[in-house]
């Protein structure tokens, strides 16, 4: 095995670097990366629809955000449990997985709360996807929509991405 200390990241651009192939290597390789991420347009086109205020739209953004890193953080820990025991069965290891599993399920949970509250934000509820309402949070909503789908969309094999597990393959969600 290599030393890991030739992968240690020199500077901020490579640790942005290494980052960026976390989370397209992720939405390659989780179904529930994906899932997440067809929420996602589907959150920003209701509000590009209802234009709920900025506050709202910086709020949800930021939880989609929480989601998706929610979902990272599961990635990895069922991946450095596989990893430990060697694609093994393993009581403790099955344990690990359902705990990481939990967190993401609790989060998910929250962010109906803020959901209901975006679209109480956005009330009355009205097609305003012409109006010139709201225009900053229109861009943001904007901006973030196409900074998800270069992630998701980003070609893997770019990457020294060595396996994918089969299990999640690009087909699918
Ligand atoms: N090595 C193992 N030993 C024992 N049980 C395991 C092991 N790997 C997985 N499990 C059990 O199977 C479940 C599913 O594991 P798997 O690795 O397939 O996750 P997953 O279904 O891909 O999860 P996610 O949908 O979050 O990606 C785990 O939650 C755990 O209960």
């Amino acid at each position: 095995m290599r030393d890991t200390s030739e992968y240690k990241a020199s500077s901020f651009r490579k640790s942005l670097t290494f980052a960026f192939h976390g989370i397209v290597y992720a939405f390659h390789s989780e179904k529930n990366m994906r899932r997440h991420f067809w929420l996602f347009n589907a959150l920003a086109a209701v509000e590009l629809v209802l234009r709920p205020p900025l506050t709202a739209v910086v709020v949800s953004l930021f939880v989609a955000a929480c989601m998706f890193s929610a979902e990272l953080f599961n990635t990895a820990i069922e991946l450095a449990v596989d990893v430990s025991v060697e694609w093994k069965h393993h009581p403790i290891a099955g344990v690990a997985k359902d705990v990481a599993a939990g967190a993401t399920s609790m989060l998910a949970f929250g962010s109906l709360f803020v959901a209901i509250w975006v679209m109480a934000m956005a009330a009355p509820l009205r097609f305003r996807l012409f109006s010139t309402v709201h225009l900053g949070a229109t861009w943001l909503l904007i901006a973030a929509a196409v900074a998800m789908w270069i992630l998701r969309y980003w070609p893997i094999h770019r990457f020294p991405v060595d396996h994918v597990p089969e299990k999640e393959t690009q087909d699918g969600v």
